[in-house]
């Protein structure tokens, strides 16, 4: 298992979108960024990429390169899911806090947790919506997304796991035949020599 935990912020600005985990907002003011500023999809991105040790979403997109200006955040996405892959691991759960005064994320939750699902190709109920209106904060101009998510295993082992594994295995095998063999010199002790298993068998 692997927790891995993103963090991101982007102001609202007129004249833009509002995108927020994929999902197009009415609402009369966007996120700016360098990208269509979608802060869930870029607090996401991190999760994944920290869960597996793979850098963070700048270092894959730096906000300098002209390549990502006004690029849709699932394909930021899309990169931090092969890494996870890539790595030998899934999405267990992801779960979100949006820190933002409006619009208010209640009544589209469940449009957004299947946004999410989507694109990160799970089941809604393994993707958790909540919002904090920023009380005392003094940022009701910002949009602030928090992200954890926990990664299992595909159970594919890596070469130096597998022989590990392969290690652990020979062993066991070992205790067995050297248990069985002891057995066989107990029996014989009392003068019955039985071997209990024939040893042509081990391989
Ligand atoms: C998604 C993109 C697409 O270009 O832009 P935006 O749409 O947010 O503007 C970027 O990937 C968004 O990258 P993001 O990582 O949020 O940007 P920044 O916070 O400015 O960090 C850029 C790079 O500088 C590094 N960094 C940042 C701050 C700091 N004190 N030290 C650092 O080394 C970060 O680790 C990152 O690798």
């Amino acid at each position: 298992m692997r927790i891995g935990y993103g963090f991101d912020s982007h102001a609202f600005t007129a004249g833009v979108p509002l995108v927020i985990g994929g999902l197009a907002i009415e609402h009369p003011e966007g996120l700016a960024g360098h990208s269509d500023g979608d802060v869930l999809l870029h607090a996401i991105t991190d999760a994944l990429l920290g869960a597996v040790s793979a850098g963070d979403i700048g270092t894959f997109f730096p906000p300098s390169d002209p390549r990502w200006k006004g690029a849709a955040s699932s394909v930021f996405l899309q990169t931090a899911l092969e890494e996870v892959a890539t790595a030998g691991y899934k999405i267990v759960n992801i779960d979100t806090v949006l820190v933002m005064a409006k619009p208010k994320i209640v009544p589209i939750a469940g449009e957004l947790r299947e946004s999410v699902a989507a694109l990160l190709g799970v089941k809604p109920g393994e993707v958790g919506i909540k919002a904090k209106t920023p009380e005392g904060l003094n940022q009701d101009n910002v949009a602030v997304a928090h992200v954890t998510v926990l990664l299992e295993s595909l159970g594919i082992p890596e070469p130096v796991g597998a022989m590990v594994a392969s290690a652990e295995v020979d062993d066991e095998i070992d205790v067995v035949v050297k248990t069985l063999v002891g057995d066989s010199r107990d029996v014989s002790a009392l003068g019955r020599k039985v071997t209990p298993f024939d040893t042509d068998d081990l391989t």
